[in-house]
């Protein structure tokens, strides 16, 4: 590892926001690898001087200027991050060796202990080395990069951080397949810090992403810190000189091809995109598809979070019948698991999706009877059928339920404002005889997103007893009324 070295250092006092790029440029281009606990301080700083308490009276400065950070500031800090994790882990008949788990269990302890007793946990700022330096408190995201950078410092380089779309742990050992949970997940859950990753139930969750995590290389861990930097003021505004760093330095790790394997990472460059465009840059429409790209490359198409984010840019930019195909196939990637108690967050943006964002679009079109409404498209009404019939496949199997009658309404309110007529454009054909998928609850291998097959079949899910009846029941409950109606 470098360390501080005395080019970066020249760099102080850091007045804006190139020569925080420029430190970042050349940790991330030395021939040592960059050094976790330097960048997470300083860019832990900078946020924290734009963003908190403090500084909520908006200074109009000269653009891209900062709060001068001083070079003591900073050097104190990283002096402080090495004396504890000196001070607690005697390394010295290790040297040079991969680093075992009891050595992993005694640094999250040694962040785990000397935390804040109690602290509201999911606020913001809490993610950096800066945050547990100076305020002893730190995110679930946090605490496992404290390790990651802990283990750094102690001159393990075998040591690096995985991560699900809600989670984070620690791969180690010789052949780097070793896994260790190193700190908490959710509420009111027990940690599991020591264990290796989930064996039991939970292997089958959407939280361990089938054991295909993003497993990070030293700048990957750079582009994790850097997509952890929280720009929020507060829930309405954001410092605009930290989002600009924070859309630089991902812009850097990009260009560097630190972002390949890092869809999420690639997602949070496309929203910064889409707010603040970057002159002579792809737009952000690429960057989504970008991300769905990776996912499927690297990550065997087992990721939910590419298609919300592609979902959510179609969305906001009234492209509904877009957003359908991508929230759609965000569908055909959950349906793969097993509902557990831990995937609350992904449940939540289900929810989202079917009981707020599509009951707001067929507010806003059933209002416009234009001839090219996505009430006449037969792709959007088997998009909306594949979507809901994800879910319920998901629910499928699972010891948790997931839809409850909540649901339904504005389900069945979604599907009975498609014509009888273009409802019958859309054959649902059993996979069995439309023969394109595969096994139960096994990945689509091809990342196929359609679900059409040659004439226009639309396919539902393999094991679709369930979602069949259910649609069946909808299909059956709409023509009546229609019958009603028509009387
Ligand atoms: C489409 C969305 C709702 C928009 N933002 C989303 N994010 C998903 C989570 N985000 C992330 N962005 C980069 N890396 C990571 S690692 C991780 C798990 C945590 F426990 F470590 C989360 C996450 C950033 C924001 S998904």
């Amino acid at each position: 590892m470098a360390g501080f070295i005395d080019r970066d250092k020249a760099l102080f006092p850091l007045k804006n926001i190139s020569s925080v790029v420029e430190i970042f440029k050349n940790q991330l281009e030395s021939n040592h690898e960059p050094d976790l606990a330097l960048l997470s301080i300083i860019a832990g700083a900078v946020e924290n001087s734009l963003t908190c308490r403090s500084n909520v009276s908006i200074q109009v400065v000269e653009p891209k200027a900062l709060p001068i950070l001083e070079l003591h500031t900073i050097e104190d800090l990283y002096n402080k991050f090495h004396a504890i994790m000196k001070g607690a882990i005697d390394v010295s008949k290790s040297e040079n060796k991969a680093c075992t788990r009891e050595t992993i269990k005694k640094v999250s302890d040694v962040v785990w202990n000397s935390l804040t007793r109690s602290y509201y946990k999911d606020r913001a700022h809490l993610q950096s080395l800066y945050s547990y330096l100076t305020g002893r408190k730190l995110d679930c995201f946090g605490v496992a990069f404290a390790v990651v950078a802990g283990c750094q410092a102690l001159g393990f380089s075998d040591v690096h951080l995985a991560l699900s779309e809600d989670h984070a742990w620690v791969v180690f050992g010789e052949s780097g397949l070793e896994t260790a949970e190193v700190t908490w997940h959710g509420k009111g859950n027990e940690d599991k810090r020591g264990q290796e990753i989930g064996k039991g139930v939970s292997a089958r969750s959407w939280l361990y992403v089938n054991n295909k995590p993003v497993v990070c290389t030293r700048a990957m861990e750079v582009a994790a810190l850097v997509s952890a930097i929280n720009p929020s003021l507060n829930a309405t505004l954001d410092a605009c000189e930290v989002a600009c760093l924070q859309q630089e330095l991902l812009w850097l790790l990009y260009d560097l091809g630190h972002l390949a394997k890092y869809p999420m990472a690639i997602g949070n460059l496309g929203d910064l995109e889409e707010i603040a465009p970057t002159p002579g840059r792809v737009p952000c429409s690429a960057l989504f598809q970008e991300a769905i790209l990776s996912a499927r490359t690297y990550y065997n198409n087992q990721h939910v979070y590419p298609y919300t984010y592609q979902g959510g840019y179609f969305y906001r930019n009234k492209m509904y019948k877009e957003a359908f195909e991508s929230w759609a196939n965000a569908s055909d990637v959950i349906r793969l698991y097993n509902y557990s108690r831990d995937d609350e967050e992904i449940y939540k943006e289900f929810l989202e999706i079917a009981n707020e964002l599509i009951p707001h679009i067929m507010k806003v079109i059933s209002s416009g009877f234009s001839a090219n409404s996505i009430l006449k498209k037969p792709e959007c009404f088997a998009n909306l059928l594949r979507f809901y019939d994800g879910i319920c496949q998901w629910e499928q199997g699972s010891a948790t339920p997931v839809l409850h009658i909540g649901w339904a309404k504005p389900l069945v309110n979604t599907i009975s404002k498609f014509d009888a007529d273009v409802r019958a454009q859309v054959n649902i054909v059993c996979e069995s005889e439309c023969g394109s998928l595969d096994e139960r609850k096994l990945p689509r291998s091809n990342g196929n997103t359609s679900c059409f097959n040659n004439n226009n079949n639309y396919c539902l899910s393999q094991d679709h007893s369930k979602s069949h009846n259910l649609i069946d029941q909808i299909e059956s409950k709409v023509t009546k009324e229609e019958e009603v109606t028509n009387l």
